[in-house]
């Protein structure tokens, strides 16, 4: 298997490093806009073989997506982090255009790859993935909701002090402040999660993981890429192994949840064909209005992109 990682910064390089010592796949190529910077990644990655014990081949390169052909899955981070005092969707004029020209390259060498968005403002930018793409629905999506749901498990397993393994929980919605935590989808060993933690504790939590990237930036001056690499490379294993793992993962509604067209963060089954099954849960009220929000926000954020790319026209 052959993955490209477009984007060799903090979370494609960390990425990268996670596909190649877990052996996920056995090749993979870094590429960046920036000379050498790719080339250097890669080579320190390959170095790093022989002492963790991997094979998988990795490769960089400046801007040659001819090094990239035939690519299975490609995942896609080149574009601006936020700084402190910025939303993501302020990253957007600049992202649009990286993502744009970035996706056009890799459709042209990979036309049958599967590809994951992770470049900010999340959800607009694997808008702009699939519809300059032209693939179908089922082979573009955005990775934010495995983040998203391992801080909040994270922030559970401190509270409740056990590991973080038995944490079981889902999230859904757009990536950011309107995200929908799911309090009744989480469970502790199986045991629903409001048996072991006060309500006020619980909502603490969640507030916590809504702003989750946020706090990240505001101690590192930019934003996190441990979390976020590694959970785009778990998306990458569940395909490659076709391993029809469950994750919420960005893709475009064409009617589940009542939803046409907009897209977000859903529970859906990953395999070897990508999105195998976007899954419907049976949200109760408050739940349907959490999600009403989130999808008017990122339609929000959508239409703004419309008008740059007619702008642009
Ligand atoms: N979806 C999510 O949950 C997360 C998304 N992000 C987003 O991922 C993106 C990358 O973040 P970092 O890796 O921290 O940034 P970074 O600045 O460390 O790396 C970005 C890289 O993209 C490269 N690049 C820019 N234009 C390019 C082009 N046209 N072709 C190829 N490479 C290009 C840059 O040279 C740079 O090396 C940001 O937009 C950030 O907001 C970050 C964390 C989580
Ligand atoms: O916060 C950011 O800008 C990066 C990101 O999406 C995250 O870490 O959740």
């Amino acid at each position: 298997m052959k993955v490209t990682v477009v984007g060799a910064g903090n979370v494609g390089a960390t990425c990268a490093d996670v596909l190649a010592y877990r052996e996920i796949a056995n090749e993979v190529v870094l590429v960046d806009i920036k000379e050498g910077f790719a080339e250097g990644k890669a080579l320190d990655i390959w170095q790093k073989a022989p002492i963790n014990l991997y094979d998988t081949r990795t490769v960089g390169v400046t801007n040659d997506y001819s090094r990239t052909a035939d690519s299975d899955v490609v995942v896609i981070t080149s574009g601006l982090p936020r700084k402190p005092g910025m939303t993501r969707d302020d990253l957007i004029s600049t992202n649009a255009g990286i993502v744009k020209s970035v996706t056009e390259n890799i459709v042209k060498y990979s036309p049958n790859a599967i590809i994951i968005v992770v470049s900010n403002p999340l959800d607009v930018m694997t808008y702009a993935a699939h519809i300059t793409s032209k693939l179908p629905r089922t082979r573009v999506m955005g990775m934010a909701g495995i983040l998203d749901t391992a801080r909040y498990r994270a922030f559970l397993a401190e509270e409740l002090n056990v590991s973080p393994k038995d944490i079981q929980a889902v999230l859904m919605g757009g990536h950011g402040d309107t995200m929908v935590p799911l309090p009744r989808y989480t469970t502790v060993g199986g045991i629903p999660v409001t048996e072991l933690i006060a309500e006020d504790k619980l909502n603490a939590i969640i507030e916590r993981t809504k702003s989750g990237g946020g706090e990240l930036v505001k101690l590192m001056g930019t934003s996190a890429w441990y979390a976020p690499g590694s959970a785009a490379a778990q998306m990458v294993e569940a395909i490659v192994r076709d391993q029809r793992r469950v994750f919420p993962v960005c893709v475009k509604l064409e009617g589940e949840y009542g939803i046409d067209g907009v897209y977000l963060g859903v529970p859906v089954i990953l395999g070897k064909n990508g999105i195998e099954k976007v899954i419907e849960l049976q949200l109760n009220d408050e739940e349907k209005q959490l999600l009403e929000t989130s999808r008017g926000h990122v339609k929000e954020v959508m239409d703004a992109l419309d008008n740059i790319n007619a702008a642009n026209a």
